[in-house]
């Protein structure tokens, strides 16, 4: 009922003075039905009754009468080959509807409680808020799209004659703004695809709290500032690569012992760029297929990370041959035969499936073995930088130091550098000589851990002279 009273409002406002004015007349005793129908079924059945009988009665009697053009956005995620998933455009309308909601609705749904502090409001059923674009008037509602749907859509109505102006400027103005609010207002996410979740989402995710920026990030700071210059030159570079026609991503490889500071180098970078992490963990992934869809589900001004590819699926070209791998390697290709990813379908992924995606995305791989990888894997455009974090240099100290201990300068400081110029030691191996228990501190607690690190030092320095001497010997 309501919706025909709208419906009747709006054309009367648009209408008023044209002949059309006489067919009003014809439909008044269908229009007569509707609060029959809402007496005689509930109010949801009433307002489908209008919505499949009646207006299209109406429409096809007399179009001129209804010269409202509506178009739906489902919430509903949607999959096919070659489309990418709407369900994104939903949750962007909302949150660009949210404050026009929270000023002319009067029945509202909250959502988005999982976004941290903020909610999104959107209209609730049979609730109407007008949005003016370009002095055109545009109405949204939430309706029932179809007889079937379980789920409430959002109606987009407006004059046939602004058709034009509302597919080509309006959608994307709505859907650019509500992607600005969606991701200033929420926290950001690390997503996970290890999960036993058996609804539609291929992605459970949890806020993304990971503290390491590229200032707590020991390494060396020219190094450092490279690899920010880099990500900064990207995040502005949105018109070059429109330009050049190559679509907006960008491949690193990251590579280098346990402990050097890979996944804390992600993390850097997503705080640093304000972007969402994407785990990806390949071996819960059965198959290309697969790989792909969760790729689909992947949002812009993201970073997807697959940790460790070189124990994620038998993509290597050479078996890793030393005595701790032959160990573990029968564990893995057990793992591994029980996905059906092949090398070809990461590739593909890698690179044919980029260019569906609008949006910067950066891609990044770590392993602790460079040089088992299949050059395909890292070749020169898929792979477009690769950055090795290695031991514990001095600058890499003085961040440690300054992070741990706060301290800049210390007389112990020439003795460390002099020990970390010989000896391989990992910036989690120094960090955790430099952690400072609570009884610890108090006015020696500096020396304490600067001493605990040199006494390791020195221990490593040892017995890497005595095994050389043995190797010398044998
Ligand atoms: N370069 C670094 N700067 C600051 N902290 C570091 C660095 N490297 C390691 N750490 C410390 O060591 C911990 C482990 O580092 P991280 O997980 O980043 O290493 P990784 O290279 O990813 O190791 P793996 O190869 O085992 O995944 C971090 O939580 C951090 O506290
Ligand atoms: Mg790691």
């Amino acid at each position: 009922m309501i919706n025909t009273m709208l419906l009747l409002r709006r054309w009367v406002g648009d209408n008023l003075g044209s002949p059309a004015w006489l067919f009003l007349a014809a439909v008044a005793p269908l229009a007569a039905v509707a609060p029959l129908a809402a007496a005689v079924v509930p109010r949801r059945g009433a307002r489908m009754y209008l919505d499949f009988h009646l207006r299209p009665l109406i429409k096809w009697m007399l179009p001129s009468l209804d010269p409202y053009v509506t178009i739906d956005i489902s919430g509903k995620p949607r999959y096919s080959m070659d489309k990418i998933k709407s369900s994104d455009v939903d949750e962007e309308v909302k949150a660009y509807l949210s404050p026009m909601c929270a000023r002319d609705a009067l029945e509202l749904d909250a959502d988005g409680a999982a976004d941290g502090d903020g909610v999104v409001l959107s209209p609730r059923e049979d609730q109407e808020v007008s949005d003016v674009f370009k002095g055109v008037t545009v109405r949204w509602a939430s309706v029932w799209p179809t007889r079937e749907d379980s789920s409430q859509c959002l109606r987009l109505t407006f004059h046939q004659r602004h058709r034009d102006l509302v597919v080509g400027e309006y959608l994307p103005h709505v859907r650019h703004s509500g992607r600005d609010a969606l991701l200033g207002n929420r926290r950001r996410r690390l997503y996970t695809n290890k999960t036993n979740d058996y609804s539609n989402k291929v992605w459970t995710y949890i806020d993304f709290e990971h503290p390491a920026t590229f200032d707590t990030l020991a390494m060396h700071p020219e190094k450092k500032r490279k690899i920010m210059d880099e990500l900064d030159d990207f995040r502005n570079s949105k018109d070059y690569y429109n330009r050049i026609g190559k679509p907006w991503k960008r491949g690193y490889l990251l590579y280098g012992p346990p402990g050097t500071g890979k996944s804390s180098m992600i993390a850097a970078m997503a705080n640093y760029l304000s972007y969402d992490i994407y785990d990806i963990e390949l071996t819960m992934v059965p198959n290309n297929t697969n790989l792909r869809k969760l790729f689909i589900e992947t949002k812009g001004k993201s970073i997807i990370v697959i940790e460790d590819i070189d124990c994620s699926i038998d993509l290597t070209s050479h078996r890793r041959s030393d005595d701790t791998a032959a160990a573990t390697a029968s564990a893995d290709r057990k793992r591994k035969r029980s996905s059906k990813m092949t090398l070809s379908g990461l590739l593909n992924f890698i690179d044919g499936i980029w260019s569906a995606h609008s949006g910067e995305r950066i891609i990044v791989f770590t392993t602790n073995f460079v040089d088992k990888l299949d050059p395909a894997l890292i070749r020169r455009g898929r792979m477009d930088m690769k950055l090795e974090l290695s031991y514990c240099g001095y600058e890499a100290f003085m961040t440690l130091v300054k992070n741990y201990l706060d301290v800049d300068a210390h007389p112990l400081f020439s003795t460390i550098k002099d020990l970390l110029q010989e000896v391989e030691i990992t910036p989690a191996e120094v960090a955790e000589c430099l952690l400072m228990p609570n009884k610890e501190r108090n006015e020696h607690g500096v020396e304490v851990c600067l001493g605990r690190l040199i006494d390791e030092l020195r221990k490593r320095l040892q017995l890497d002279k005595e095994k050389k001497k043995r190797h010398e010997k044998g």
